[in-house]
C-alpha cells in the first residue's frame, strides 16, 4: 500500500482547516503506486487526494509540476487542479513530508486498453505538449541521462545474479544513450515523463462515450525532449506484461499522437534511440527500489525484467 508516512484522521482534520473546504468526512489511504503517499479525503465540499510527497519528489519542484497542472487544468486540459488554502498556497507540510491536496479525478486506469484506447492516449499525450509549450516554468529531467549513471553506480553495490547481467548490460550502454539529448534539433518543452496507463484515468463523458477523464501523476514532469515522452509512453503503453511488444498497439498510440502533432524526421528518427533510453532509465529506478527496497513498506516493488526486454525492440528498430 502506497502509503510511507501514515496520516490519521485528526491529522488530515487539522490539515484541512487551512482550505475552504469544508470538514472531514472520510480519509482512506490509496493502495496504488509506489513514489508517494496518497490518501483520498473526501470533505462536506467534495473529494481529493491528499498526497505527501516521499524521498524521489524534490520538494523543489513542486511549484513547477503543481503549477503546470494548475494551468493545464485551467486551460481544459484533463487533470485535476491543485487546490490553494486560503493564503493561495498550494504546497503545505504534514508529517514533515511537503503535501497537496489535488481533485479527485473519478475514472480508471485501463489495464488492457484497446486500440481505441491507445490511440486516444496517444492524442491525449500530444494535447499536453501543445498546451504547455508556453509554460513558463523550469525544471530539468530528476531522471535524465545524468541520473542514470549515479543510480547505476547504487545498483552496482548490491545487484547479483540475473539483476546484474541486466546491469552490466546497461552500463555498457550509458555512454551513448544520451545522445539525442544533445541534438538541438529535437524540439523540448514541458514533458509528463511518467505517462503510463495507471496515470491516465478514463472516465464516461457527458455524451455517454469512454475518454481520457484525468492525466495525473506529474511529479517527474519536467522541460525535455518532447519525443523522449512520446518514446517513455510507447514503451508504457506498447509491451504486454512480459515486456514483448505490442506492434498494433504501438502503432494506433503513435498515430493517435501524430494526429494531433505531427514529429518532425529528427524525431522520427530519433525514436528508436530514445525508446531504449527510456526502457534503460525505467530499468534502473525499478531495480534500484527492488535492491534497496524497505520491508517496512508493504509497497511492492516493480519487476525491472520486463522493461528491460523493452530493449530489444528498442535495439532492433534502431537498427533498421
Ligand atoms: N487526482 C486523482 N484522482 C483520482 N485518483 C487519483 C488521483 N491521484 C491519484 N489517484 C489514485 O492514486 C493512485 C496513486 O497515485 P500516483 O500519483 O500514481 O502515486 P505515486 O506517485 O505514488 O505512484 C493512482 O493510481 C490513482 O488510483
Ligand atoms: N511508472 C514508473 C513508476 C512510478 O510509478 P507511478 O505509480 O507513479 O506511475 C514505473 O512503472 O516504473
Amino acid at each position: 500500500m502506497a502509503v510511507f508516512t501514515p496520516v490519521t484522521p485528526q491529522q488530515a482534520a487539522d490539515y484541512l482547516m487551512r482550505y475552504p473546504l469544508g470538514g472531514l468526512v472520510e480519509l482512506t489511504p490509496i493502495a496504488e503506486g509506489v513514489e508517494n503517499t496518497n490518501y483520498r479525503l473526501v470533505t462536506d465540499r467534495g473529494a481529493y487526494v491528499l498526497t505527501l510527497f516521499e524521498g524521489r519528489t524534490d520538494p523543489s519542484a513542486l511549484p513547477f509540476c503543481l503549477g503546470l497542472t494548475g494551468r493545464l487544468a485551467a486551460q481544459g486540459f484533463p487533470t485535476p487542479a491543485p487546490v490553494a488554502d486560503r493564503e493561495g498556497q498550494v504546497i503545505g507540510r504534514l508529517n514533515g513530508r511537503a503535501a497537496a491536496l489535488v481533485e479527485w479525478t473519478p475514472g480508471a486506469w485501463k489495464r488492457q486498453p484497446t486500440d481505441k484506447d491507445q490511440y486516444r492516449a496517444g492524442q491525449v499525450l500530444a494535447l499536453l505538449h501543445l498546451d504547455a509549450a508556453d509554460y513558463e516554468g523550469v525544471r530539468d529531467n530528476p531522471v535524465g541521462p545524468r541520473a542514470w549513471a549515479e543510480l547505476a553506480a547504487r545498483c552496482d553495490m548490491a545487484a547479483k545474479g540475473e539483476d546484474r547481467r541486466m546491469l552490466d548490460q546497461m552500463q555498457r550502454l550509458l555512454p551513448d544513450l544520451a545522445r539525442p539529448w544533445s541534438d538541438p534539433t529535437l524540439p523540448r518543452g514541458p514533458i509528463h515523463a511518467d505517462y503510463f496507463p495507471d496515470n491516465v484515468l478514463f472516465a464516461t463523458n457527458e455524451h455517454g462515450a469512454t475518454d481520457v477523464g484525468g492525466v495525473i501523476d506529474f511529479y517527474f514532469a519536467c522541460v525535455d525532449v518532447l519525443a523522449y515522452d512520446l518514446a517513455i509512453a510507447l514503451s508504457a503503453w506498447g509491451f504486454d506484461a512480459e515486456g514483448r511488444p505490442l506492434p498494433s498497439a504501438l502503432r494506433a498510440f503513435q498515430k493517435g499522437y501524430e494526429s494531433v502533432r505531427p514529429l518532425s524526421d529528427a524525431e522520427r528518427e530519433a525514436l528508436p534511440e530514445l525508446g531504449a533510453a527510456a526502457a534503460v532509465r525505467f530499468t534502473l529506478t525499478r531495480l534500484h527500489d527492488r535492491l534497496f527496497h524497505d520491508p517496512a513498506n508493504l509497497v511492492t516493488p516493480k519487476d525491472p525484467a520486463p522493461f528491460f526486454r523493452r530493449l530489444d525492440y528498442w535495439k532492433a528498430a534502431e537498427a533498421v
